[in-house]
C-alpha cells in the first residue's frame, strides 16, 4: 500500500542522504522552485567563487590572469577537470567554453566533412530549436540546401524518439549525426551507447546535446566512443544565468583543426608568441575561440565542486526517487483532472524532469506561480516540473502536487488566460 500522507514525505526527507545540500542553496523564501531544468539556483559556494574572482579583479587587475585565487588564464581548463567526471570524459577531452549553440557551431564546423555521397546531417524532429537553426545555417554556409541535407527523424507520438527509427535513418548519405541525450520536453533519455555504436558501424560521426542530462544523469562519453558533445552549465549544474557552456571531443579526434579558430584555442605556452600561424592546443582546448567570460565562469567553481563531492550516482538515485514519487502522487491525486504524464515511466529512460500535459497547461502554470510554485511551460500544453536532487525535498514534491490538485478541484486556473508568457 502506498502512503500518500505529508508525514510520509517528511519521513522520506529524513532518510535522504543528500538532505544537507539544500542548505547550501538560496531557495525562494515562501515558495517551491521546480525549474532547475531551465535555470538552476544559486548556491553559497557559487556565490563565494564569483565574489573571489571579482576580488581578484579589484585587487590584481591584469595580474588576475596569472595570479590570484583562480588564475583566469587556466580557469576554463580548471573547470574542465570538474566537468569531466560528470560526462565521463578524460579531463583533456573536455573544455568549458562558449555556449551550447556556439559550441554546436564550432563542432559542426570542425567535424562535418561532406564528401561524395555523404553530404547530410541527421537530427530529430523534437530537438531544441536552436540546434536546428545552427545546423541549417552550417549547411547553408557550405552551400548545401537544408531542405535536402538536414534529415530530421520524426517521432511517432510527438513525445518520444524510437532508437530503431534513428538507426534506420543512418544511411550512406549521412556524414554527421546530432541528437539530444535527454529530450527537453518529455525528458526521454536516448540510448547513447547503442546509437554511437550504430553510427560508427556505418562510418558516421555522432555528437550529442547534453543540456538536459549534464548534472542530471551519469554519462560515459569516452567509453561509449561518442565523437563530441556540448552542453550548458546553467541548468542542472547551477552555474548561473548564461554561464559558459561545455564541450567534449573524443581523444581520437585530437589534432582535428577547429573549424572556427581563435587565439584561446592555442597551446597555452604559444598563445602569447602572437604568431599569425596558430599552434592549436593538443586536446579539447583547441576548440576554444576567444577570451573566456571570466565572471560567468567563476560561479561554476563552487557549483561543480558539489557534484564531484556527491557523485552522479547518488544524484541520479535521489532524482529518480523524486520523479517516481511525483508520478505516484500525480496518479493518485490528479486522476480525474485530465493530465497525461508525457515522460517515460521506465526509469532507465527518464531524465530528471517530468512533463505533464494538459490543454489548460499555460494557465495552470500561472496559477502555480500565484502559489509561489515555479514550474515552466512549453507550448502548446506542457508543464515541466523538475524536482532537483541537491535542493528539492520529497515534501516539496508533495506540496506541489497537493497545490496542483487544489488548483484543479477549485478551477483556480480559470482566473488566468491560457496563453504563454514571453519567457515561459
Ligand atoms: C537542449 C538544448 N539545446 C540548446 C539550448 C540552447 O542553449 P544556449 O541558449 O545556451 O545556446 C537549450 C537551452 O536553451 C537546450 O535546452
Ligand atoms: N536559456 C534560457 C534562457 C531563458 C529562458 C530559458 C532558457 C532555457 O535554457 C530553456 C531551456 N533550454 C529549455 O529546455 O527550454
Amino acid at each position: 500500500m502506498k502512503d500518500f500522507t505529508r508525514a510520509y514525505a517528511q519521513q522520506l526527507d529524513k532518510q535522504d542522504p543528500l538532505a544537507s545540500y539544500r542548505e547550501e542553496f538560496y531557495l525562494p523564501e515562501d515558495g517551491i522552485y521546480m525549474d532547475g531544468n531551465s535555470l538552476g539556483l544559486l548556491s553559497k559556494r557559487a556565490e563565494r567563487t564569483l565574489l573571489e574572482s571579482l576580488a581578484d579583479w579589484k585587487e590584481l587587475g591584469i595580474d588576475g590572469w596569472m595570479s590570484g585565487r583562480h588564475p583566469w588564464f587556466n580557469l576554463s581548463e580548471e573547470l574542465a577537470e570538474l566537468n569531466a567526471p560528470l560526462i565521463g570524459g578524460k579531463p583533456e577531452e573536455v573544455m568549458v567554453t562558449g555556449s551550447t549553440t556556439v559550441n554546436l557551431h564550432q563542432l559542426v564546423a570542425s567535424f562535418f566533412k561532406p564528401e561524395g555521397k555523404r553530404t547530410k546531417i541527421l537530427a530529430d524532429a523534437l530537438t531544441f530549436p536552436s540546434d536546428i537553426y545552427a545546423l541549417k545555417s552550417q549547411l547553408e554556409l557550405r552551400g548545401l540546401d537544408p531542405s535536402e541535407h538536414l534529415v530530421q527523424v520524426d517521432s511517432p507520438d510527438g513525445r518520444f524518439l524510437v532508437e530503431d527509427d534513428l538507426i534506420a535513418a543512418m544511411t550512406d548519405e549521412i556524414a554527421l549525426i546530432v541528437l539530444p541525450t535527454v529530450l527537453y520536453r518529455s525528458g526521454q533519455i536516448l540510448d547513447m551507447p547503442r546509437l554511437a555504436k550504430a553510427a560508427h558501424e556505418r562510418d558516421i560521426l555522432i555528437g550529442f546535446d547534453a543540456c538536459h542530462s549534464v548534472g542530471a544523469i551519469p554519462h560515459d562519453f569516452h567509453e561509449w566512443g561518442v565523437d563530441f558533445a556540448y552542453w550548458c552549465n546553467y541548468k542542472h549544474l547551477n552555474g548561473g544565468p548564461g554561464t559558459v557552456g561545455g564541450l567534449f571531443v573524443h581523444e581520437r579526434h585530437f589534432g582535428t583543426a577547429p573549424g572556427l579558430a581563435g587565439w584561446f584555442g592555442s597551446r597555452k605556452d604559444k598563445q602569447f608568441d602572437m604568431d599569425h600561424t596558430m599552434t592549436p592546443a593538443e586536446h579539447a582546448g583547441a576548440f576554444q575561440i576567444g577570451t573566456p567570460h571570466v565572471m560567468s565562469l567563476a560561479p561554476q567553481l563552487g557549483a561543480l565542486e558539489m557534484f564531484n563531492e556527491v557523485g552522479m550516482e547518488a544524484i541520479r538515485q535521489k532524482s529518480l526517487a523524486l520523479t517516481t514519487y511525483m508520478i505516484d502522487l500525480i496518479e493518485d491525486m490528479l486522476a480525474p483532472h485530465g493530465f497525461f504524464i508525457g515522460s517515460p515511466t521506465d526509469t532507465r529512460q527518464r531524465g530528471a524532469h517530468l512533463s505533464l500535459e494538459h490543454p489548460e497547461a499555460a494557465r495552470i502554470c500561472k496559477a502555480l506561480k500565484k502559489h509561489h510554485i515555479i514550474p515552466d511551460f512549453r507550448a502548446p500544453n506542457i508543464i515541466r516540473l523538475a524536482p532537483v536532487a541537491l535542493y528539492n525535498t520529497f515534501t516539496d514534491v508533495y506540496d506541489v502536487i497537493v497545490t496542483l490538485k487544489k488548483i484543479m478541484d477549485d478551477k483556480e486556473y480559470e482566473a488566468f488566460e491560457n496563453v504563454r508568457e514571453v519567457v515561459a
